[in-house]
């Protein structure tokens, strides 16, 4: 099967040969759509690469047929409506570490230009002027950068700002007494820090929190002559409140990389000398964005042949390690969730998980996900998946209880799957056999050996003589071949249950005969 991939904003090519090189992948280059041309053009692309000048909007995720992944070959993914893309169940990638290094050397390089106000004397020269006297600079020598969001750029700032002989003082909700040690700088509340700083640099994503945080109050709180950077997102500082700031004296310079609304070809903020900008070019260097394209190129290529991520934005990420080892168990737990949503019809109210064993020792939200999206499906069919599967128990009101143990009863992993409804409690518990792999081993409170592939006929009868060998002659007579058999019982003469494993669907007019059958309570197709 191909795969089609959408690529809306220029990406480096040298950075997308993992898709070039990928087997069944058809690439469509098209970097010059207006939204309403990539509203129709996205038809039938399996995955869409953007970079932060595509707006990826619900419409625009509406008209989507059959889109899986969106690959930001970047960090900031604001231009993404991300809750739509989880409730479509489309993943979001991006690629967090690919543009480190150039958005950190941009802010130095406009922090340093800025001091030294670099572009206002050469465009001077450009004007046939030869001025000394109007550009007279401030050197960073023992002067203090205040950081805001100390992350990965944040934090490859301050490492530069000390080989500058700069102060740096920073303040991020996650920093702690150690990294502040590791890269001697001091910590400081945002007030603190806005208070000491001859220049302050943001480095935060633009969250509900963070927009217009640097507004006329937080002005109003710096010292007077401090200069402004943005090399991270337009919206962090407020426009006008800057703007009011720099023509009352306040602030002495601004670098911006970054503005509210992009793009643009007319600006206020530039008609002040006091401003230098660039179009968003913090993440503009052949390295970076080979690097991200290579980044979100792998990404798209190995979810769509083999369902593994790196960077997942709108699904938790799992570590390399752990993914060894709870990968084996993927196929198991959807299945065990697929079994237990035909066994029983009644509404859910809660799932119940437990990880018995070696399991018990690693983050299993995956697997819990996946357990989640087997027993969804049959409802909700090829809607659900990894990334929307536990919004939408959420959404319908299923309780979901993750529970560990380390004692397997007998088994090195026991994974027990139960659904708690108006009707009571049932349950399905399976294992991965040394070189046998998946088996059900447990239905409800009946002990039995099934591998959990292929189609089912699970039974529940009173244990008398004949009943199994009347199911035997119904199913031959309705030319459904038995491949495996498994029974199981409470207690001699009691309630027990069949387990058949036949070759075909058996369609709902052979259940129902089998269900008139003497001393049969109950029959389900099943289907894995
Ligand atoms: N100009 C460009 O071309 C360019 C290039 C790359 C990244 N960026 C932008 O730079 C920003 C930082 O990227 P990153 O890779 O360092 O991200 P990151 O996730 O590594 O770091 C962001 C940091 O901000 C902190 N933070 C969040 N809310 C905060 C708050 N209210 N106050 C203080 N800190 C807060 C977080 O704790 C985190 O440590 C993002 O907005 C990204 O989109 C811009
Ligand atoms: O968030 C980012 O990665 C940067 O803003 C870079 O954006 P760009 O890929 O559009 O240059």
């Amino acid at each position: 099967m191909a795969f089609k991939v959408l690529i809306s904003d220029p990406l480096s090519e040298d950075g997308i040969f993992p898709l070039r090189q990928a087997e069944g992948f058809e690439i469509v280059i098209d970097t010059d759509l207006t939204p309403d041309q990539l509203k129709d053009r996205i038809k039938g692309f399996d995955a869409l690469l953007v970079r932060s000048q595509t707006t990826v909007t619900k419409e625009l995720l509406d008209s989507a047929d059959q889109l899986k992944i969106i690959g930001r070959a970047g960090v900031g993914v604001d231009n993404i409506d991300l809750d739509a893309a989880t409730e479509k169940g489309i993943i979001v990638v991006n690629a967090p570490d690919g543009n480190t290094n150039s958005a950190a050397e941009h802010t130095v390089a406009m922090m340093m230009a800025m001091a030294r106000k670099i572009p206002q004397a050469f465009n001077s020269l450009k004007n046939n002027k030869w001025d000394r006297k109007s550009f007279l600079g401030v050197e960073l020598k023992d002067k203090t950068l205040g950081i805001i969001g100390l992350g990965r750029i944040g934090a490859e700032v301050a490492r530069r700002a000390k080989g500058q002989r700069m102060n740096v003082i920073a303040y991020d909700p996650f920093l702690t007494e150690e990294i502040a040690k590791k890269l001697g700088i001091e910590i400081g509340t945002v007030d603190e820090v806005l208070a000491a700083a001859d220049f302050i640099t943001v480095h935060t994503p633009l969250l509900k929190e963070t927009r217009r945080m640097i507004n006329k109050e937080a002005f109003e709180k710096m010292k007077d002559g401090v200069q402004i950077i943005n090399c991270a997102r337009g919206g962090i500082i407020d426009e006008d409140a800057l703007y009011d700031a720099i023509v009352a004296g306040k602030v002495a310079g601004a670098a911006l990389d970054v503005f509210e609304e992009e793009p643009f070809l007319d600006h206020k903020l530039l008609t002040l000398p006091e401003v230098i900008a660039t179009p968003h070019l913090g993440a503009s260097t052949i390295e970076a964005q080979e690097s991200v394209a290579v980044d979100v190129s792998r990404d798209v290529v190995n979810f769509l042949t083999i369902g593994s991520v790196r960077n997942p934005v709108n699904l938790p990420s799992v570590s390399r390690d752990v993914l060894a080892k709870i990968e084996p168990f993927f196929d198991l737990t959807e299945k065990l969730g697929m079994f237990l949503s035909q066994i029983q019809n009644t509404v859910i109210d809660e799932i119940n998980i437990q990880y018995a064993g070696e399991l018990a020792n690693y983050d299993v939200r995956a697997l819990t996900r996946n357990t989640v999206k087997g027993l969804l499906k049959r409802n909700l069919g090829e809607t659900v998946n990894d990334v929307n599967a536990r919004l939408l128990a959420d959404r319908y009101g299923i309780k979901i209880n993750e529970q560990k143990t380390t004692t397997a009863r007998g088994f090195m992993n026991l994974i027990t799957v139960e659904v708690v409804t108006a009707k009571g409690i049932r349950k399905v518990a399976g294992t991965l056999l040394n070189g046998l792999g998946p088996r059900i081993v447990k239905v409800d409170d009946y002990v039995v050996d099934a591998i959990p592939q292929g189609h089912l006929l699970f039974i529940r009868h009173k244990d008398q003589p004949g009943a199994i060998g009347r199911v035997g002659t119904l199913l031959a007579e309705e030319n459904i071949n038995i491949a495996a058999m498994q029974v199981g019982r409470s207690a001699e003469g009691g309630d027990a249950i069949m387990m058949l494993t036949v070759d075909h669907h058996v369609e709902s007019a052979s259940v129902a005969r089998v269900k008139e059958v003497q001393n049969i309570h109950d029959a389900k197709a099943i289907d894995l």
